[in-house]
């Protein structure tokens, strides 16, 4: 069953620009252009793509926030814009960078809130509390306010009130965003199993580690337009993508030879090697060790807007 579905949707804005000392134009931007896809009941799909691609109008009209100015939208079978209040029922949002929760109140007064807006069922609603306290560690924090939580604990608090009310279908935006390598493993573990227990999951971030720990599909739009949909590894097939060891040696060294791998820069006695994204990196790390004065190293993972740039520079090279 489709619970999300774009039909030829778009949306534009008009903005004036300054085109001379004193001249301002009116000039249409294209947020989102002609976008078509369905997200099955049950997916965890992460929706990427470079800044202004159109991510977060979409996330809006998905809402009911924003309307569409042309084409056709449903989710879980209501017209998100004209159907604001069944569609609130059906929907949990997280927007990393800002909180649904009351600032001034402990954690526990903003679910209270969410209990009455929402008209929870006392049974459902302990239950579902109980869980997400348990699942997201939040026994210790329900009586703190919420100007005092960390950025980890707003987020786990967050989370926890945007699934009170069992939404069918979860936003997230960029959920793991300023968190420590800890929260953001915590908030990951809970998201797979709201994802497992049955919430369709739509996942905005620009940490591809999110996808790839979460979504068995990615979607990479740019321009408004969707330039990619299927799984990760095929993504960085076809972006080539290269993941990076930052390797630090005990003193300055030719750069390191290795097969399967390039230095792409060397400063002082470190230096940074490129290699394929989906090779392991165990039999790399291996062979440093085994040849050069390793000290240190660690690997960073590709970035969203490298994958997507090569992904353009493959497909104008192949033609
Ligand atoms: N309210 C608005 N008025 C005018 N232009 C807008 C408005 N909202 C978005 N845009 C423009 O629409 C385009 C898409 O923006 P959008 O915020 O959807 O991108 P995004 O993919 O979410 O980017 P980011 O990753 O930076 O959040 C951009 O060119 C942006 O400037």
């Amino acid at each position: 069953m489709e619970l999300i579905e774009l039909d030829h949707v778009s949306r534009t804005f008009t903005v004036r620009a300054k085109t001379g000392r004193w001249r301002r134009e009116r000039r249409t931007v294209r947020a989102v252009d002609d976008l078509s896809f369905t997200v099955a009941a049950g997916e965890c799909v992460g929706y990427i793509g470079p800044n202004g691609a159109g991510k977060s109008t979409t996330i809006k009209m998905l809402t009911g926030i924003l309307v569409p100015s042309g084409g056709r939208l449903r989710v879980a079978g209501v017209d998100p814009a004209r159907e604001r209040t069944a569609l609130a029922r059906r929907i949990g949002v997280v927007f990393g960078q800002r909180t649904t929760l009351w600032w001034d109140l402990p954690l526990r007064d903003s679910y209270e809130l969410a209990r009455r807006l929402y008209r929870i069922p006392p049974a459902r609603y302990a239950a579902n509390l109980a869980r997400c306290v348990e699942l997201l560690h939040l026994g210790d924090l329900l009586d703190t306010p919420v100007r005092q939580l960390s950025l980890g604990q707003r987020m786990r608090g967050d989370l926890a009130a945007a699934l009170l009310h069992d939404p069918r279908v979860l936003y997230l935006d960029e959920p793991t965003i300023g968190l420590d390598v800890l929260s953001k493993a915590r908030v990951r573990e809970f998201l797979r199993e709201v994802n497992t227990a049955g919430t369709t999951v739509l996942l905005t971030t620009h940490d591809l580690t999110d996808i790839e720990q979460l979504c068995g599909r990615v979607m990479v739009i740019d321009h408004g337009r969707v330039v990619y949909d299927g799984d990760l590894p095929g993504l960085h097939a076809a972006g080539r993508s290269e993941r990076t060891l930052v390797v630090d040696l005990l003193r300055e060294h030719p750069p390191i030879d290795l097969p399967g791998t390039r230095v792409v820069k060397v400063a002082g006695a470190r230096q940074w090697l490129a290699f394929p994204a989906e090779d392991s990196a165990a039999p790399l790390v291996a062979a440093v060790a085994q040849r050069y004065p390793l000290v240190d190293l660690s690997v960073r993972e590709p970035v969203i807007e490298d994958v997507i740039a090569r992904m353009y520079a493959r497909e104008v090279a192949i033609g």
